[in-house]
């Protein structure tokens, strides 16, 4: 067989590195495939551009279409709906594998893409698009695929993880912690899709079609991001031995599947609460396996173009044994419909921060409110007052009020919203600072 030709789109933080590893180890590849590979072409905007590592000039081409035309085997590293999309379906109409980490796309169009993939028995594979380095899309579709998936819930963006990390451990600014993940090649090319909870959220959509053998899409996932996240947030939960996570849950009850991805607290001792900087965590709960954990480096071009090369070789394996074999929807739609659930069917436990008037009753008065609402309380702190600037005055002086913080039972999306709004409309109620869930336990 003659070496099977390779096709890069895009040479950014992943392509680059994508790029060194089909080149310098070219044939570490080869063996491992079984075949001879060879990179035929790297597709960019601009060719005179500075990269990580040096391309060789004439691999270089601003001619995507033509080079996925010539590819047995086409990396997509752009980014983004389109021509993404465009130039992966013109790979697969022509039957040639396709290898991305595109999960904006795949959350999108999924469904068309596999759809594609199977009619010309073409291999889409996308191991990259979820938590980065870390194989959990393969363990999903192959090692699991004899189980029933009931709950997976992690850490899936790496930007989001170090900004909260470090504004936990050294108190930097969101805005400083960003502009350094976006340095490290961590975030996204708009990192508005990190920090409002998009890329989460994308990563949820595919892990829940994957687990749940069902398609979900991304405007089925409940999404809340990072930037209401203050100082004044984590310096209280850090007080109250909690840490904030963005974390992705979708977890399948009997009318359906929940997926939500919103900030989250998490007692110090959680496993997840350990996670720092850009890695990712993910839990998959399954009938018989029970509990799995996955971690590893959620995002960074070298890590992540550990998955796309791994996805390489296995699709290169395939296609040098003629066996094409797609795990796609076809094989998921074999289960029955698994409807997507609003957010107010979510049952999880909250925090509430609130200042209340520093008086007789008050809490009394509170904690009717939420027993009216059916949420029962687990714990409450009463850590200080506030003084007359807002700030918390533990000394009592020139107090206008006491700060409260409730943690919930279990209770549902809907109490709880309701128990808010009434709190909120309560005289005695200053300020309601934030609410958030809670994971006390896997
Ligand atoms: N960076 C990560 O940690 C990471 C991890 C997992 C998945 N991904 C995914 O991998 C993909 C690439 O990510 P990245 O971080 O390398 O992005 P990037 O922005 O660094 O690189 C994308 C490159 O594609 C180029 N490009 C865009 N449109 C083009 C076009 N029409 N023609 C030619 N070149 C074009 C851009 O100029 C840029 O150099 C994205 O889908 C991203 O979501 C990234
Ligand atoms: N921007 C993404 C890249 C990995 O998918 C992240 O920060 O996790
Ligand atoms: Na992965």
């Amino acid at each position: 067989m003659d070496a099977l030709k390779i096709g890069l789109l895009g040479a950014g933080n992943v392509g680059a590195q994508v790029a060194k590893t089909l080149v310098e180890e070219r044939e570490l590849i080869a063996g491992r495939v079984g075949t001879g590979v060879k990179l035929i072409g790297v597709a960019v905007r601009d060719v005179e551009a500075p990269r990580d590592w040096k391309i060789p000039g004439e691999l270089l081409t601003t001619d995507a279409e033509a080079l996925v035309d010539e590819a047995d085997l086409v990396i997509e590293l752009l980014g983004g709906l389109e021509p993404a999309g465009e130039l992966i379906a013109r790979a697969l109409n022509r039957g040639a594998a396709v290898v991305t980490g595109n999960k904006a796309l795949l959350a999108t169009r999924g469904g068309e893409l596999h759809k594609l993939a199977e009619e010309q028995g073409a291999l889409l594979h996308f191991e990259a698009a979820v938590a980065g380095a870390i194989p959990i899309l393969r363990p999903i579709q192959e090692s699991l695929s004899g189980d029933r998936i009931t709950k997976v819930m992690g850490i899936v963006n790496g930007t989001t993880n170090y900004i909260l990390d470090q504004m936990d451990t050294t108190g930097a600014a969101f805005e400083d912690a960003l502009a350094e993940a976006q340095r490290l090649g961590y975030a996204e090319a708009d990192p508005t899709a990190d920090v409002e909870g998009h890329d989460a959220a994308a990563k949820a959509a595919i892990l829940g079609t994957l687990a749940f053998h069902a398609p979900f899409s991304i405007d089925e996932v409940y999404c809340e991001g990072i930037t209401g996240i203050t100082g004044d947030d984590m310096e209280a939960a850090a007080a109250s031995g909690y840490v904030i996570k963005l974390l992705a849950i979708i977890e399948k009850t009997e009318a359906g599947a929940i997926l939500r991805v919103h900030p989250t607290l998490l007692p110090r001792t959680h496993p997840l609460a350990s996670v720092r900087g850009a890695f990712n965590a993910v839990f998959v709960v399954a009938e018989n396996a029970g509990e799995l954990m996955f971690y590893g480096q959620g995002a960074g071009g070298q890590p992540t173009s550990s998955a796309i090369m791994g996805d390489v070789v296995s699709a290169a394996r395939r296609l040098r044994s003629g066996t094409a074999e797609v795990p796609g929807l076809r094989e998921q739609a074999a289960d029955s419909a698994v409807p997507a659930l609003p957010i107010k069917k979510a049952e999880t436990q909250y925090y509430i921060d609130m200042v209340v008037a520093d008086r007789e009753g008050v809490i009394a008065e509170v904690a009717r409110v939420l027993a009216d609402h059916h949420v029962s309380i687990e714990s409450m702190r009463q850590p200080g007052s506030v003084s007359a600037e807002g700030e918390v005055d533990v000394e009592g002086v020139d107090k206008k009020g006491a700060v409260v913080q409730i943690v919930t039972h279990l209770a549902r999306e809907k109490d709880l919203d309701d128990t808010v709004a009434t709190l909120k409309g309560l005289g005695v109620v200053k300020a309601v600072n934030s609410v958030l869930r809670v994971e006390v336990e896997q």
